[in-house]
C-alpha cells in the first residue's frame, strides 16, 4: 500500500511534471469522465465540472487521501475548443486562433476529507498568423492531437505564441502558483 497522502487524477504527463514541482511524493490514478459539454454549458461552468469528476471520481476508492484533478479547454468567443478529433478539427480550430487572442482556462480540483475545492485559471494568449502549411505540418508532428486547442505552448506550438497574459504553467495542465496556494489553504504545504 502506497504511503503517499496525495492522488494526482490525471493521465497527463505535463500535469504529472508540474505537480510535482510543489509534491515530491504522490500517487497516479487517470480518471476516465466523458469531457463533452452539457447543453448551455458556459466553459466556466464545464471546465470545473469536469476538474471537479477527474477528483471525484478517484476519491471515491480513496476517501483518506487528497485527491487532485484539472481540466484545461481553450474558449474564442463563444467556441469552446477541447482536443481535436482529427486533422480537419485541428486546421478549423488553429485557423481561427491563427492572429487572435484567445483564453485558456485549467480548472484545479481537491478532493479532500469529502469537501470538494476548486479553483479556475485563465491565461489570454496570442498567436502569430498561421498559414495552412504550417497548420497541415504540425499535425503530422502528433503533438496537437492530445492538447486543448489543438497546440502545445510548451512544444513545438510555442512558435505560434507572440505573447501571453498570465500564468504559463496553467496553458500547461497545471497553474503552479494558484495550485501552491490551495495546498497552503488546506495546510498541506503548511
Ligand atoms: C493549450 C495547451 C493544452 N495542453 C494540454 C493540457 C491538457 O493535458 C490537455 C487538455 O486535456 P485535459 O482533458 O485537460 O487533460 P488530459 O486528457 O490531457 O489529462 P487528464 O484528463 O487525464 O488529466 O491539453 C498543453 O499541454 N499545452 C497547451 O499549450
Amino acid at each position: 500500500m502506497s504511503l503517499c497522502r496525495v492522488i494526482l487524477a490525471s493521465a497527463s504527463p505535463r500535469r504529472k511534471e508540474l505537480l510535482q514541482h510543489l509534491i515530491p511524493h504522490f500517487d497516479i490514478i487517470s480518471a476516465d469522465v466523458d469531457e463533452t459539454p452539457l447543453a448551455d454549458e458556459s466553459p466556466e461552468r464545464l471546465v470545473a465540472r469536469l476538474a471537479e469528476a477527474k477528483a471525484t471520481k478517484v476519491a471515491t476508492h480513496h476517501p483518506d487521501k487528497l485527491v487532485i484533478g484539472a481540466d484545461t479547454i481553450v474558449t474564442f468567443g463563444d467556441q469552446i475548443f477541447g482536443k481535436p478529433e482529427n486533422q480537419n478539427d485541428s486546421i478549423r480550430m488553429l485557423s481561427m486562433l491563427s492572429s487572435q487572442t484567445h483564453q485558456v482556462i485549467t480548472a484545479v480540483a481537491f478532493r479532500y476529507q469529502n469537501k470538494s475545492f476548486v479553483e479556475q485559471v485563465k491565461t489570454q494568449v496570442t498567436f502569430a498568423c498561421l498559414n495552412e502549411q504550417d497548420m497541415r505540418n504540425y499535425w503530422q508532428s502528433g503533438e496537437p492531437q492530445d492538447k486543448a486547442g489543438s497546440y502545445a505552448i510548451q512544444g513545438i506550438g510555442g512558435q505560434f505564441v507572440k505573447s501571453i497574459k498570465g500564468s504559463h504553467s496553467n496553458v500547461v495542465g497545471l497553474p503552479l502558483y494558484e495550485t501552491k496556494v490551495m495546498l497552503n489553504k488546506i495546510g498541506y504545504l503548511n
